[in-house]
């Protein structure tokens, strides 16, 4: 791609690469969930706080929760993908601590930065489990970072940069050819035990449904007046392209780019087709059965357990469409590799070089950058003020919206 040149600052290049640093820590940022049925609450005032999600909805959301006993899986992953992502750095010689920290739930992202600099480290970089960009996705935690600094009076004491965002990395894209590839041959099986060997099959990428203003908003200005549609839907066709390239079996095959999990007032646009809705169309223009490939998500966090593995699985059990789900990069070896390779081209070695040369891309949008620019995913507050950033070139509190 070729961005609007930054303004080239000390520490980044026009492309909003960062030189690399000694960090000292790794911050495995993630989004929370709730460990038991008291938690189901709190945690949804969490996440929806000052956005007027109606509670209706909120008590809509906490049903997906309390059928599971009020537990997300979420946390569990990430404890799991924390201790691979230690081995995998410990195998690789490379002794800097991971600690993990959270947007909505224990443990919180000011508390863990609190205990790190408490243990003396003082240059961090941030890992999210969000791939691509989009206010939720990226800025989101940028601003949770950079509001944490501030409220823990850290600001200037500690220096947290965050990788780039990583859609396109082999690492990320990997898992799912082998996933969408062996999902493939378990819906040809599906479809020759029902007597239909030569049915169509599609394969249907989902992703978490926005506020379309917030995939206008995604991404840099210049690079969205480049594209037929958003930044946000950009990466993922990219990688959606990516993934079809790397498998022979799916040549010729019927595909599409579809959304989930909308939630806010049904007056606010978000991006759509909804699933549910696709897969019903599909199945009137002939499509026999789906392999949906949770595109959007690096765990099966609740989301992908309920909006596609029970709500769009009923789906297709209605229309009578063969139903396989492809997994989420989770903990997979390539994945925690990839990790480490993304935080690898940002260490800089005992020689000042990061520890690893250039910037692995799979797909056509890649690789992204640093540093955002400007307004870059932005969302205008209530209070007309956007809110300060890490990892960013506008960083300060109290500046005017766009
Ligand atoms: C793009 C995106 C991702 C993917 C990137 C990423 O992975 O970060 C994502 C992930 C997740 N979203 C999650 C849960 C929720 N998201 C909500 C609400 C919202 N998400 C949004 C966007 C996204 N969300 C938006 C624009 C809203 C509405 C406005 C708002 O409130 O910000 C709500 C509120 C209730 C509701 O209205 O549905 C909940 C409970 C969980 C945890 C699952 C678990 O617990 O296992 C995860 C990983
Ligand atoms: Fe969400």
């Amino acid at each position: 791609m070729s961005p609007q040149a930054f303004d080239p600052r000390e520490g980044y290049d026009a492309r909003g690469v960062m030189a690399p640093k000694a960090y000292d820590a790794i911050l495995l940022a993630s989004f929370g969930g709730p460990e038991g049925q008291d938690d189901v609450l709190p945690f949804l005032r969490n996440v929806t706080a000052g956005r007027g999600i109606p509670d209706e909805r909120l008590e809509e959301v906490a049903t997906h929760y309390r059928a599971n006993g009020g537990i997300s899986p979420i946390n569990a992953q990430n404890r799991a993908l924390k201790a691979s992502m230690e081995a995998a750095l410990a195998e690789r010689g490379i002794t800097v601590p991971v600690f993990w920290g959270n947007r909505n739930w224990a443990p919180y992202i000011p508390q863990t930065l609190q205990e790190l600099y408490a243990a003396g480290h003082r240059k961090v970089l941030m890992f999210s489990t969000s791939a691509y960009s989009s206010y939720s996705s990226c800025r989101q935690y940028r601003e949770d970072l950079g509001v944490a600094l501030r409220e823990t009076g850290l600001e200037g004491l500690l220096e947290v940069d965050k990788v780039r965002q990583y859609f396109d990395h082999p690492g990320f894209v990997e898992p799912f050819v082998q996933g969408v590839s062996d999902s493939l041959a378990r819906v040809r099986e599906q479809l020759a035990a029902a007597g239909n060997p030569e049915g169509r099959i599609k394969i249907v990428f989902a992703t978490h449904s926005i506020p379309t203003s917030d995939a206008q908003a995604a991404g840099p200005r210049d690079l969205a007046a480049t594209l037929e549609t958003d930044v946000y839907s950009a990466q993922h066709l990219s990688v959606a392209r990516a993934i079809l390239d790397a498998i022979p079996e799916a040549s010729g095959l019927d595909w599409s780019l579809v959304f989930q999990s909308r939630s806010g007032s049904p007056h606010t646009p978000w991006l759509e087709p909804d699933i549910n809705d696709a897969l019903a169309i599909d199945r009137e223009a002939g499509v026999a059965g789906v392999v949906v490939v949770p595109l959007g998500f690096v765990s099966d966090h609740m989301e992908v357990l309920w909006d596609l593995d029970t709500e769009a699985r009923e789906t297709c059990a209605e229309l009578g469409l063969a139903f396989h789900r492809a997994p989420t990069p989770g903990t997979h070896a390539k994945f925690v590799s990839g990790i480490v390779d993304l935080i690898s081209e940002r260490l800089a070695g005992p020689d000042g070089a990061p520890l690893i040369p250039g910037r692995a891309s799979a797909a056509d949008l890649g690789p992204w950058f640093d540093v955002c620019r400007p307004n870059c995913c932005a969302k205008v507050m209530r209070d007309g003020t956007i809110k300060p950033t890490i990892a960013a070139v506008d960083s300060e509190v109290g500046v005017p919206a766009p």
